[in-house]
């Protein structure tokens, strides 16, 4: 199927030109599956690679139904983290900005009075995680009765989560004429439990090639023992100078250790995990989003649904327990038709395991080397070079010439200029890093065919044809290489300082410590 016009959809005015705004020129190819599906009112189950646009996919039907001087809540999106909650409504308030909706994202950690004002606002779409959307249903500051339409944004982790209880008690509150849709990158089969007991004889619409990561991502792995990951980290982060880089690592105290340890190194990093107060989680994803950080560790917290131009790597430095995990995460690059790198960190104890994420995923990951010294030293002078063109492009120099000239009279211009570029390489090779060695993840023994998009869920519709990814077109992406660059057209955008006050971080869940056979996840997202 080839892809289609956003006008051959018959959308309003109103939002085909919030649509022309932010530059995409032909729907994807999820989009034209499910665009059409979702404006007949249907329910549906949508499964497309990371970075292919699910998010209009459903916003832009959804919206389609509601009018502006509507002073119910007509839609609830529910999505499994805050910062996801965010950035899905900043893209719900993009696509409404003509029509003139009112949107909402409510989540944990920000306060509730303030949350409450802004309900008074009567918004028509709230968009939200789920304990706090609980949290003001049992206030009765939030009435779900009016609702047309429920989107489940990255159903599956929400219930991996465990978040299927509160999802329940939130869809209970909603009529049950609504309409209903699920949307990942990965369904494994329990998300069929779900769609039984929440979809009324939804479609399946699925955009899945071959392989479940999206193609536009160059993956590789390197063979390192735990305590040499921070150097190997530190060499492909030099060889490589990522324009953005996502760090993944497994637990809060391994990023708390590995974002300090690169800060200690020069590098322009910072963490975020669910530990961290709204206000510092904000701080560090606005300050990812316009670029004054280079390099982003986090846990899974940062693996689902987020989108930050410009981040042309993702390297996991502890490799994720599951397959779905890995997809996603490393679909945090390659997003929007740009390319990107995905490096993931494997201890020789883990191959097995690497190898399992691969017959699920359907893809070989091939080995490459650990960057050398040489490698490392030369990416870094690279771009120090680079900046110092980019210094000498701007022109404003003249106050420097003087003792520049002074300073060639007496000495060789190539020693001169190396010297500067030794000191604007700044290395702290020497500053003492200390790690908390991580145990080896098990392999765990699973039927690799059940999982994401291994298999076409029942029910799919053999009718339609599975398209390939890809197939974007948006004027003002230029795909970047990912080397060097400073020539950054990131969107900034920006997540705006909420203030959170108030931290009621919902826990919901018995979380696992690092006792039991899985590594605890950062279960405090909401
Ligand atoms: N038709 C389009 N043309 C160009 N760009 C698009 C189009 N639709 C969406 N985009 C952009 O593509 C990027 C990725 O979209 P989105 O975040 O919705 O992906 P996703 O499929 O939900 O990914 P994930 O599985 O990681 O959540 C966003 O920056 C979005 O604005
Ligand atoms: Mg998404």
């Amino acid at each position: 199927m080839t892809n289609l016009n956003f006008s051959d959809f018959n959308l309003e005015p109103l939002v085909l030109q919030a649509i022309t705004e932010l530059g995409f020129e032909e729907a994807t190819p999820i989009q034209s599956k499910s665009i059409p599906i979702a404006l007949e009112g249907k329910d549906l189950i949508g499964q497309a690679q990371t970075g292919t646009g699910k998010t209009a996919a459903f916003g832009i039907p959804l919206i389609s139904k509601i009018s502006k001087t509507d002073e119910k809540i007509r839609a609830l999106i529910m999505a499994p983290t805050r910062e996801l909650a965010i950035q899905v409504a900043e893209e719900i308030e993009k696509l409404t900005r003509f029509k003139g909706l009112r949107s909402l994202p409510i989540y944990g950690g920000q306060d509730i009075v303030r949350q409450i004002r802004a309900l008074k606002r009567k918004p028509q779409i709230i968009i939200g995680t789920p304990g706090r959307l609980l949290d003001h249903i049992n206030r009765k500051t939030i009435k779900l009765d009016d609702v047309q339409t429920v989107v489940l944004d990255e159903a599956d982790e929400m219930l991996d989560m465990g978040f299927m209880e509160d999802i329940q008690s939130i869809l209970k509150q909603v009529p049950d004429d609504r309409q209903t849709m699920l949307f990942s990158a990965t369904m494994p089969p329990n998300i069929q439990k779900l769609a039984q007991q929440f979809l009324n004889n939804p479609e399946h619409v699925s955009v899945i090639p071959k392989q479940v990561s999206a193609p536009l991502i160059d993956q590789a792995y390197i063979e390192v023992p735990e305590r040499q990951k921070f150097e190997a980290l530190s060499r492909l982060l030099d060889m490589e100078s990522p324009e953005l880089a996502i760090v993944f690592g497994r637990t809060k105290r391994r990023v708390d250790e590995l974002a300090e340890a690169l800060q200690k190194r020069g590098y322009s990093a910072d963490g975020l995990h669910g530990d961290l107060s709204q206000n510092q989680r904000d701080t560090v994803m606005r300050k990812f989003r316009d670029g004054s950080i280079d390099v982003l560790v986090a846990t899974d917290v940062a693996a689902r649904g987020l989108d930050v131009s410009g981040v042309t790597h993702v390297v996991n430095f502890d490799l994720p327990q599951d397959p779905e995990s890995y997809v996603h995460r490393i679909g945090r690059t390659g997003r929007a038709g740009k390319e990107g790198a995905a490096w993931s960190f494997v201890t020789p104890r883990e191959i097995d395991h690497l190898h399992f994420i691969e017959r699920v995923t359907r893809h070989r990951i091939p080995r490459k080397p650990l960057p050398t010294m040489a490698e490392a030293v030369e990416g870094k002078q690279r771009v120090t070079a680079e900046r110092l063109l980019e210094i000498v492009q701007s022109g404003e120099l003249n106050e420097y010439k003087g003792i520049a000239i002074q300073m060639l009279e007496q000495y060789d211009s190539v020693q001169l200029l190396s010297a500067a570029l030794k000191l604007l390489t700044g290395d702290k090779k020497d500053a003492q890093v200390d790690l908390t060695p991580e145990d080896p993840i098990r392999a765990k023994r699973r039927r690799p065919d059940v999982r994401s998009g291994g298999r076409k869920p029942s029910g799919y519709n053999g009718n339609r044809s599975s398209g390939s990814g890809g197939g974007y077109n948006r004027d003002r992406n230029s795909s970047s290489g990912g080397r060097g660059g400073y020539n950054r057209d990131r969107n900034s955008g920006g997540t705006g300082s909420r203030e959170g006050g108030y931290n009621r971080d919902r826990k919901p869940r018995p979380s696992n410590n690092n006792e039991g056979r899985r590594p605890a996840r950062d279960n405090s997202f909401e």
